[in-house]
């Protein structure tokens, strides 16, 4: 591991232009004394990466995944909301070794949900506990999702096409502002889909440019490993934060022969971790998404990355864990795995059938005469209703 790239990862993650260009020393002052010493240090006692303030003199323009801490607002009784997330805070999250959690929103109601997981669970609580001491400031408990994913793979869950590569940028865009309108303090991070980096760099930047203008997105992911680098580093140079992707890549399913388990060899292990240090590395991509690989091959390369590792069937030993809302939701689709989805998956709840019932229940209702009843009805007064039959009767017979 370079640390020539380790520092040019870190610089460019905090949005420093300078990154590709400055030399080592000055690398040494920008990110602090974690450059200096990062490869000395054991993978128990490595501190994560320090996210000093970026002293790069014209940086402003590139942080609006760096967004200035926002004051919590001082309501009484009223739930506070956080600040928005940014990925300042991934690193420290790593460094501290606080669980990153991020989940999927697909439209408008599934990223509300995020953002109302992310208010305190009772907004009873004011600022003191039982015994009137002070509680921790409300910016500082860890609390709902810390970044919502536009992941394609709404392509199968909210679009029903069979696979993510049928999704096209437009149709992503649609998403991406739904989820924006109802996503105020997550970080937002949306795929390019299938196809939009294929063919030049510059398609790439394209597409990329259009989800942070036109989707309203903080951030891209990319899916791939060191065959993307030269796009990570484009993106990343015009100020275009991207995550990663490594492991089982859905948008290549059809070549993978399936939705299979990745890095179980020798060969597919190194595989994964070659790509995931291109990524974060040379690339600069400010995390990377681990799917579908062994637990241990996930922890290791977690222990040796400094970018953050949002793992989904990777195991806990990723900074972070992802998952389908949909999914956890229990909102069934097509996944194979004989129904029950992939082993990575956990059922939070149980909406498909809760739904199904709920239809169900309003179709009987509605031939059995049982809906509307009288309080879903509007009245009208007997006086206006009389007068009203009177005109209506006089009206006829003229
Ligand atoms: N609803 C949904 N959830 C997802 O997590 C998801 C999508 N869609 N679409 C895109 C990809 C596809 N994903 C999948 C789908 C299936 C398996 C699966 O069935 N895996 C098998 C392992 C097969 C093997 O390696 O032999 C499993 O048993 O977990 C894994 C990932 C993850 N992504
Ligand atoms: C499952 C996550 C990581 C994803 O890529 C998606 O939702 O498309």
């Amino acid at each position: 591991m370079s640390t020539g790239s380790v520092a040019r990862s870190i610089a460019r993650s905090l949005g420093c232009d300078a990154a590709s260009t400055t030399s080592h020393r000055q690398l040494a002052r920008v990110v602090g004394p974690a450059y200096r010493h990062h490869r000395q240090l054991s993978t128990q006692s490595r501190p994560a990466l320090a996210a000093p303030p970026c002293t790069c003199a014209q940086s402003p323009a590139r942080s609006y995944s760096s967004y200035p801490t926002q004051p919590v607002e001082q309501k009484h009784g009223a739930p506070q909301p956080r600040r928005k997330r940014t990925i300042r805070d991934l690193q420290a999250n790593k460094r501290k070794r606080i669980p990153i959690t991020m989940l999927t929103a697909h439209d408008y109601p599934s990223a509300r949900f995020i953002e109302a997981a992310a208010l305190p669970p009772s907004s009873a609580t004011n600022g003191t506990n039982e015994a009137g001491s002070s509680l921790p400031s409300p910016s500082q408990q860890p609390r709902g999702i810390d970044i919502a994913l536009i992941g394609d793979s709404l392509a199968m869950v909210a679009c029903g096409y069979p696979s993510t590569t049928h999704l096209t940028l437009d149709e992503m865009l649609y998403h991406c502002r739904a989820v924006a309108r109802g996503c105020k303090t997550s970080l937002l991070v949306a795929d390019l889909p299938f196809g939009t980096y294929a063919v030049s760099v510059e398609d790439g930047v394209r597409a990329a440019v259009r989800i942070i203008q036109e989707g309203h997105m903080d951030a891209v992911k990319i899916e791939g490993g060191a065959e993307v680098v030269p796009l990570i580093k484009r993106l990343t140079d015009v100020g275009i934060p991207v995550m990663a992707h490594v492991g089982l890549t859905p948008q290549r399913q059809a070549a993978l022969s399936g939705y299979r388990v990745q890095g179980k060899t020798v060969a597919s292990a190194m595989k994964v971790y070659d790509d995931a240090r291109a990524v974060t590395e040379d690339g600069g991509a400010f995390a990377v998404v681990l799917e579908a690989i062994p637990a241990r091959l996930a922890a290791w390369i977690t222990d040796r990355l400094d970018a953050p590792t949002i793992g989904i069937g990777a195991g806990k030993g990723c900074d972070g864990q992802v998952l389908v809302q949909l999914d956890m939701l229990g909102v069934d689709s097509d996944l194979g795995a004989g129904g029950k989805g992939p082993r990575f998956l956990k059922r939070y709840a149980n909406l498909g059938q809760v739904a199904t019932d709920a239809v169900r229940e309003y179709a009987d209702e509605v031939r059995g005469g049982q809906f509307p009843s009288e309080e879903h009805t509007y009245p009208i007064s007997d006086e206006a209703w009389r007068g009203f039959l009177e005109a209506a009767t006089t009206k006829a017979r003229s």
